[in-house]
Formats: C-alpha cells, sequence, structure tokens
C-alpha cells in the first residue's frame, strides 16, 4: 500500500451519530480529508452553516476545509479511498443497499459498529465483504475503549485496528494517533469484532442489574464470569490463542460495563428499573446494540450450545418479557 502523508488520504465516513462525529473530529484534525455522509439534510446544512453537529458531540468544531458533510452516499463514497461505517448496525443494510456492488473496488473497508446484522447474524466485515466482493483485506475493524463523549474532551484514548492486513492496520492507526489517541495494529479482526458485540450484552446485563438495586460487588462477579462467557464464545467459533485481558477485549468490556456515557448500560438501568423495551429506548436518543446484538449471540449459540448465562437471561428479559429480577435471581446461582 502506498505511503501518503496523511492530508492525502480521503476518507468516507457514514453515519451522524456521536462516534461517526467523534472519529470525524480525529482523522480531520490529524490531516485527512472527510466527506462525511449524514442520513438528514438539515444537520448537514447545519454543519455548512455553524461547523457543529446539532445532535451529537456538538460542542466540537470542524474545518470545513477538510470535513465536507453531504446526504449523497454514492458521491461521498466515490470520492474516498477509505470508508468508515459508524452506523448502527441495524442500518448497515438499508444504507448499504443504495451503493452500487462495485462501489468500494479497491477501496478500504474500516467498521467502527460494535453489532451485528440484525436477521443475518452476520459480523459486519462479513455482510460487506459477501455484498461487494471484497478480499479480506481489505477490511478492518476499529475496536477498543473509547466512548465518543471522552474523544469530544480530548481525554486520553487507545483504539485497536483488527485487521488479517498488518499494512492496512497500522495506516489506519497512523490516520487516528495524536496528542490524546494511541492506536495499535491486531491481526485478530473476528475475534475483536466479535467480543466488541458482546461486551454490549454484559454491560446492558450490568446496567439491569444496577438497576434492581445490585451493587458493585455483584458486578464485579457478573464481568467476571462475563470474560468466561466470551473466551467459551469466541473459542468455539475462532480457537485462536488470544490475550482476552488486552484492551481492545477487556479494557472495552470494562468501560462499557461501568461508564456513565455508555448507552448500553443506560438502557439496561432503564429495563431494571420496569421500563419495558420499547419505552427505554424511545427515552433514548441514541442507539443501544445490545439489545439487537442479544438475539444475534442467542441465535448463533443455539449451534454451538455453549455455556452461555448473561446472554440467556438478558434474552429471556428483552425477548420475552421474564422479569429482570427473575433472571438475576437465578444468575446468582450460576456464577462462581
Ligand atoms: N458512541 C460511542 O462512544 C461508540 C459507538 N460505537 C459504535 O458506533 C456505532 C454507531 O453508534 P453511535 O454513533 O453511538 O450512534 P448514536 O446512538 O450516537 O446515534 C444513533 C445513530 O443512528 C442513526 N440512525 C438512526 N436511524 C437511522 C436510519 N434509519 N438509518 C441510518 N442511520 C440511522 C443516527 O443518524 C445516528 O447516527 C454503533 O455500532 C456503536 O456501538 C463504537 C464505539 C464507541
Ligand atoms: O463501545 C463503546 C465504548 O468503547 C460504546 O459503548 P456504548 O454503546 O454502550 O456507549
Amino acid at each position: 500500500m502506498p505511503v501518503f502523508p496523511k492530508s492525502m488520504h480521503k476518507i468516507a465516513m457514514l453515519g451522524g451519530g456521536s462516534w461517526a462525529t467523534a472519529l470525524t473530529k480525529i482523522v480531520s484534525e490529524n490531516g485527512s480529508h472527510v466527506g462525511w455522509w449524514l442520513r438528514s439534510k438539515d444537520d448537514v446544512q447545519h454543519l455548512l452553516r455553524t461547523r457543529h453537529n446539532p445532535r451529537y458531540l456538538s460542542s466540537v468544531a470542524f474545518d470545513l476545509a477538510r470535513v465536507q458533510p453531504a446526504t449523497d452516499l454514492a458521491d461521498v463514497v466515490a470520492e474516498a479511498d477509505w470508508l468508515v461505517l459508524a452506523v448502527p448496525a441495524a442500518f448497515v443494510q438499508p444504507v448499504l443497499d443504495k451503493l452500487d456492488r462495485d462501489a468500494l473496488k479497491n477501496k478500504r473497508i474500516i467498521s467502527a459498529i460494535k453489532g451485528m446484522i440484525p436477521e443475518k447474524n452476520v459480523l459486519v466485515t462479513d455482510y460487506v465483504a459477501q455484498r461487494f466482493r471484497l478480499a479480506p483485506e481489505q477490511l478492518g475493524v476499529v475496536a477498543g475503549p473509547c466512548h465518543a463523549e471522552e474523544v469530544a474532551l480530548e481525554k486520553q484514548s487507545y483504539l485497536t485496528i483488527g485487521s488479517p492486513d498488518v499494512e492496512l492496520a497500522e495506516t489506519f492507526c497512523q490516520l487516528l494517533r495524536n496528542r490524546y489517541v494511541k492506536a495499535h495494529p491486531s491481526a485478530d479482526l473476528d475475534g475483536i469484532e466479535y467480543c466488541a458485540v458482546m461486551k454490549n450484552i454484559i454491560a446492558l446485563t450490568c446496567g439491569i442489574a444496577h438497576g434492581l438495586g445490585y451493587g458493585d460487588n455483584f458486578q464485579a462477579v457478573l464481568v467476571s464470569n462475563a470474560v468466561q462467557e466470551i473466551r467459551r464464545f469466541l473459542h468455539a467459533l475462532s480457537p485462536l490463542p488470544r490475550d482476552l485481558s488486552a484492551s481492545a477485549y477487556l479494557g472495552d468490556l470494562l468501560v462499557t460495563a461501568y461508564s456513565q456515557f455508555s448507552r448500553n448500560r443506560t438502557f439496561g438501568n432503564m429495563v431494571g428499573r420496569g421500563y419495558s423495551v420499547k419505552s427505554a429506548q424511545m427515552e433514548m436518543n441514541m442507539v443501544a446494540e445490545g439489545y439487537y446484538a442479544v438475539k444475534s449471540i442467542h441465535d448463533l449459540n443455539k449451534k454451538l450450545k455453549e455455556f452461555m448465562p448473561i446472554t440467556d437471561a438478558a434474552y429471556r428479559v428483552l425477548y420475552e418479557k421474564v422479569a429482570p429480577a427473575v433472571e438475576i435471581e437465578l444468575l446468582k446461582e450460576k456464577f462462581r
């Protein structure tokens, strides 16, 4: 891959939410040119007028010489050599269906999404590779413990770029590294992508327990048992040697399980306090991927038959309307 100066990289950023906004800040302030696709014409107009996203991380001001917000997806993608996917997983299919099957030829695709394609139960990178006939070496993921809100505040953060192509991963790391972001490459794309999906289920369950009045002692045991659950599942799907204590796995689990900024924990907390799933979703202006992930991972495990007590409990609460208190009571007996 040619080594371009950062200013010559052209990135198509897809998504108008918090994570797309945070990533646009990082890469554009670092010198890359960003064609930023947002769904909403009003939001694009607002950005062009004021340099701020009206809905998410609205304190961040963008340099419009480097950031071009737009609603024409095909145009934004055609102009870029990198595509970064940052819409919630449930919208990947409807958004990408607007593109021609050859639209991503010769481009590098980075998924910043921590979710799976609902109904199909496949990873986002697998879906994109299949839909656009891409080689595995064209794909990567952004992982690691990093909340968009802390990027807006320029708090020290760590990201991991997973890809089977080490050079692609390292080049994208270079586009991210700055005063407050450290980035490292990893070859374990599948492991990192699955773990990022699963940690949302765990954080959601931590939120449920918190909403029911359980404290830090219980949550620590829940998270410890979660590491074992994640290890079993990853090993069954992709039995590579991997160090789950690395920040792309354990770090992401911890930040999501404990952070005040976590959408998944917040959503679970509301469910634990007695909100219905629908009303908790309506209350949030943001997407908790864990809600969809529970169904995908639960469905995948029907074949694998791994011991997955936390995922099973969350599934019964969210999809079978079993009372959260009943499920957490049952979990208590399964934990060690
Ligand atoms: N927010 C964060 O700190 C982080 C988020 N992520 C991941 O990034 C992905 C995007 O999440 P966020 O930016 O947090 O979203 P968000 O919860 O901040 O915003 C919701 C997003 O959904 C979009 N949306 C709603 N309806 C849509 C539709 N019909 N079609 C297309 N888009 C639609 C909105 O435009 C907005 O981009 C998720 O997979 C999330 O897990 C990953 C790391 C950090
Ligand atoms: O993945 C994240 C932080 O690393 C974001 O998690 P939430 O979607 O729960 O906020």
